[in-house]
């Protein structure tokens, strides 16, 4: 039989371990007339003449293969068929391998949420839905798969078509400023704790995420790698990085250990400056963590220090990372720093490197009250 003719697309719709069941979902023209070349009813009706959404129990074998597999097939429409089988890799593999010689494309599962959408946010909303790591970060994302921004984005353009630039810039401006929120939805805020040797903490970190992540000693240079530990705050994705204490070392590989910190401090949303409440010397500090304007400064062990003079200039969060005093307040700083103000329910926001590029394109634009621009970026931010 000569191939058949594309545009016919297979995609398995279902996560890429061992599971229950595997779903592949053909659609086409030629979806029906690929199922009826390797599959065969237990009663003999080929799928071509099942009725729409009857559901075929049979095998499932290719030509010259001495096995197939027992699966079922539906035909949901005239061109579109899902076929159920073993949930391993394997199973699924097989059968995409199969359909592909006989000249089905095969596409990705985000690929098919594409071709089904024509509003390409709602689109991507959807592939990024499965990466949201809280349900906190879901809700937003779901939001935007509901339409969210899509319809600011509608809004905006009908703006523009007003003339009324200044509002449009505005909408705009704002969506902009929710860019990195947005973007965290499906990537934890990165958090490196850092500071002197010994000042506890890994001890902290510990008892932020609940488990022993990293060792602690009572001896100066105990953590040498950055250690990452992922969890989430008030509902929030996180990962903390703790670091090697940072001092002037011969070690070589404590040195190597202390470039790794001050290099993971570029990468932070938040850096946690740390600092021994028995041994507050915080204009002593490296250079590297001094020139740090917005990191939080926690000051530890305030269990062992009957007085903690902080000095006036600092804001400093007291902690104890044995007795827990004080990590409740921190937590709370922790978010209020990375996230002051959380979007309400339902609000438009941004979540895609191609959204917030198209959106920077935009403002530029309106900007310059380029009209015609303008538009058709809102077109090409909407559309597939
Ligand atoms: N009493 C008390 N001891 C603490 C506290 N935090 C840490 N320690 C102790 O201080 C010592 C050092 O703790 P670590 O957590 O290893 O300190 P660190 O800053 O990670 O040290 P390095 O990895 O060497 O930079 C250990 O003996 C801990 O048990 C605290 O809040 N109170
Ligand atoms: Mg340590």
């Amino acid at each position: 039989m000569p191939a058949i003719a594309t545009p016919t697309a297979a995609a398995v719709l279902t996560p890429p371990a061992r599971g229950a069941i595997a779903t592949i979902s053909v659609q086409g023209p030629a979806a029906v007339a690929l199922a009826d070349r390797f599959f065969t009813s237990l009663g003999k009706t080929r799928v071509n003449d099942a009725d729409i959404g009857r559901i075929l129990v049979g095998h499932w074998q290719a030509e010259g293969e001495s096995f197939g597999e027992e699966l079922v097939v539906a035909r949901l429409a005239d061109d579109l068929v899902e076929i159920h089988c073993h949930g391993g890799v394997q199973a699924s593999q097989r059968i995409l391998k199969h359909l592909a010689s006989a000249g089905c494309q095969v596409q990705s599962w985000q690929a098919r949420t594409l071709s089904e959408q024509s509003d390409a946010i709602v689109a991507e909303a959807k592939i990024e839905l499965p990466r949201a790591v809280t349900s906190q970060a879901a809700l937003h994302l779901l939001d935007q798969a509901n339409g969210a921004l899509s319809r600011e984005i509608d809004t905006i353009g009908e703006l523009l078509k007003q003339s009324n630039f200044e509002v449009a810039e505005q909408k705009i401006a704002h969506l902009l400023s929710l860019a990195p929120f947005g973007k965290h939805l499906t990537q934890p805020w990165l958090i490196v704790i850092a500071g002197p040797p010994n000042v506890g903490k890994s001890s902290l970190l510990n008892k932020i995420v609940g488990y022993d992540r990293a060792i602690v000693l009572d001896m100066p240079g105990t953590t040498r790698d950055v250690l990452h530990a992922t969890t989430a705050l008030d509902g929030w994705p996180v990962q903390f990085s703790d670091t090697a204490g940072i001092r002037v070392s011969d070690d070589a590989i404590e040195q190597a250990g202390i470039a790794k910190a001050k290099a993971a401090l570029k990468t932070a949303d938040l850096v946690i400056v740390m600092h021994d409440a028995a041994d507050l010397k915080p204009d002593e500090l490296d250079q590297s963590l001094q020139e740090l304007p917005s990191a939080l400064h926690v000051v530890n062990k305030i269990d062992l220090a009957d007085d903690v003079r902080v000095p006036a200039s600092r804001e400093m969060i007291a902690t104890s990372a044995v007795t827990s005093q004080g990590v409740p307040q921190l937590i709370t700083s922790i978010v209020f720093h990375l996230i002051p103000h959380v979007p309400q329910a339902h609000e438009p926001l941004p979540f895609t490197d191609r959204q917030i590029e198209g959106l920077r394109q935009l403002h530029q634009q309106v900007q310059h009250r380029q009209l015609d621009d303008a538009l058709k970026s809102t077109e090409t931010l909407l559309n597939t």
